[in-house]
């Protein structure tokens, strides 16, 4: 490997490895070429099929607002529970809906886990830029109306918020299981008899190969 690709590579397994969920970030306004070169960033994941399901939706300013009081509209709620709820969207200066709009011709997982990796995309590029960021689902993600804001059908799926702004506090790595403890490697003799075991019991009803 040259110098410069072992250059890169550390780079890349560093940012990997130094991402953090970042809760605690300042109000200031974060410009909006940043914000764009996240979303680059992100339609660079990788997508089965390249349907390109992923739907982006930034919210800044009084347009968070907005989201906060859609959110909290439920009468049944106490006062300062709605008032919990409304705040929430007011707690990043940039906010960023990830939503699929799934092929209906191909797996909902498939559709799904490319806006999960948009997502990964998203925060490395965060984090490489020196912003902090964290993906955060909870109730909004399911609540329907929330779709309807956005102006997304009905079978639209929302895999996450990404609150974005700047560090005012960087978080303490959390504790990683070894990959070693979840993680086996198949050798020849146990796929084999994994193998054998199966083909004896399977009926003969044909795999997908897609
Ligand atoms: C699908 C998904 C949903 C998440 N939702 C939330 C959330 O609602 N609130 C939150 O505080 N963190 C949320 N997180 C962030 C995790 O809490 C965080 O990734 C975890 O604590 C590990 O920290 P790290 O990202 O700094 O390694 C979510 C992460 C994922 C992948």
């Amino acid at each position: 490997m040259s110098e410069t690709t072992i250059q890169v590579a550390e780079a890349v397994l560093a940012a990997i490895r130094n991402r953090r969920s970042v809760k605690q970030v300042r109000p200031d306004p974060v410009p909006r070429e940043l914000i764009e070169q996240l979303l680059e960033a992100a339609v660079w994941a990788p997508n089965h099929h390249l349907t390109q399901p992923w739907r982006f939706f930034v919210l800044t300013g009084e347009a968070r607002v907005a989201l906060g009081e859609v959110l909290a509209r439920d009468p049944a709620l106490t006062p300062a529970k709605r008032e919990a709820i409304r705040q929430k969207p007011l707690r990043a200066p940039v906010l960023i809906a990830v939503a699929v709009e799934p092929d209906p011709a191909r797996p909902l997982l498939d559709e799904l886990a490319a806006g999960a990796a948009a997502i990964q995309n998203m925060l490395l590029a965060a984090h490489a830029l020196g912003l902090g960021a964290i993906w955060r689902t909870g109730r909004a993600i399911e609540d329907p109306a929330v779709k309807e804001f956005l102006g997304l059908s009905d079978r639209a799926v929302l895999p996450g918020f990404v609150y974005i702004g700047y560090p005012a506090a960087l978080p303490e790595p959390p504790a990683r299981r070894p990959a070693s403890t979840c993680t086996e490697w198949i050798d020849a003799e146990r796929a084999a008899a994994a193998r054998d075991r199966l083909l004896a019991t399977l009926d003969h009803s044909p795999a997908r190969h897609d």
